[in-house]
């Protein structure tokens, strides 16, 4: 029987992620090690094999097949556009894609202006404005701390993930639209799904059962 290995990703979803193995009977003992330089973790008794990526590699390595399943955020799903199977919504990592600013941007977004988009979701920024609002936009690419832009001018309002709030209310910006929750998601190679659709469907079965309880 053929190994079926998973892309975890790495960072915020990891330790739930690792938590809801664990309870399917998957340890991840060796996994948790934050000193390892070890790639890829096997388990034996149950034919699985797993590896941490970056988040937007998670769907690159499901889509070519490196990897028969993925845990991973709908952001990044949404943003990399792969084609891959969305199987299951997990719960965890719950958050939201917005569009914040400061609130005296919020007019750009009412008279239909040519206005900078800073981001690092360009493809989930560029369906919004253009084929939900009709709005024709600049957007611009960043890689992190997003909030900065609206503040020192680089754009007028910023497509950014929102979770608590916190970093927007620490800078003075809010929410201005809310584009769409989000939360982690499994996701399956559509060959693998055909080929080992007994044990990939029975895996997913397992982690439906075993979901956190993410209503408190
Ligand atoms: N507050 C949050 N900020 C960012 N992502 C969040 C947040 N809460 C939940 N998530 C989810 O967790 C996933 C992974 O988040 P993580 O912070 O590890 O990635 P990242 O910020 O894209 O990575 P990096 O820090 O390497 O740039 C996101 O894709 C998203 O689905
Ligand atoms: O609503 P909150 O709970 O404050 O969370 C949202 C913030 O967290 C994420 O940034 P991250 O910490 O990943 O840093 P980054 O901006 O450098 O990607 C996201 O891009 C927001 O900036």
């Amino acid at each position: 029987m053929r190994y079926l290995t998973f892309a975890l990703t790495k960072g915020r979803l990891a330790v739930q992620t690792m938590e809801l193995l664990e309870r399917l009977g998957i340890s991840c003992e060796e996994m948790k090690d934050k000193h390892t330089r070890k790639l890829i973790f096997t388990n034996e008794q149950y034919g699985l094999r797993f590896f941490l990526a970056k988040g937007p590699d998670v769907p690159t390595y499901v889509e070519y097949g490196a990897a028969d399943i993925g845990i991973v955020g709908k952001d990044t799903i949404m943003e990399e556009n792969r084609n891959i199977y969305e199987v299951l919504d997990l719960g965890f990592g719950r958050c939201r894609m917005c569009v914040c600013g400061p609130e005296a941007n919020r007019h750009y977004l009412q008279h239909n202006q040519l206005i900078r988009v800073a981001t690092k979701y360009p493809r989930i920024a560029r369906d919004y404005f253009y084929e939900k609002k009709n709005q024709t936009v600049e957007l611009i690419k960043l890689n992190g701390s997003i909030e900065l832009a609206p503040i020192v001018g680089l754009s007028e309002v910023i497509v950014d993930i929102v979770e608590t709030g916190s970093t927007l209310r620490e800078n003075g910006l809010t929410v201005l639209e809310e584009i769409c929750p989000l939360s982690a998601r499994v996701v399956v190679n559509p060959v693998s799904m055909k080929m080992d659709n007994a044990r990939i469907t029975q895996l997913i079965q397992a982690m439906r059962a075993n979901l956190p309880d993410v209503r408190s």
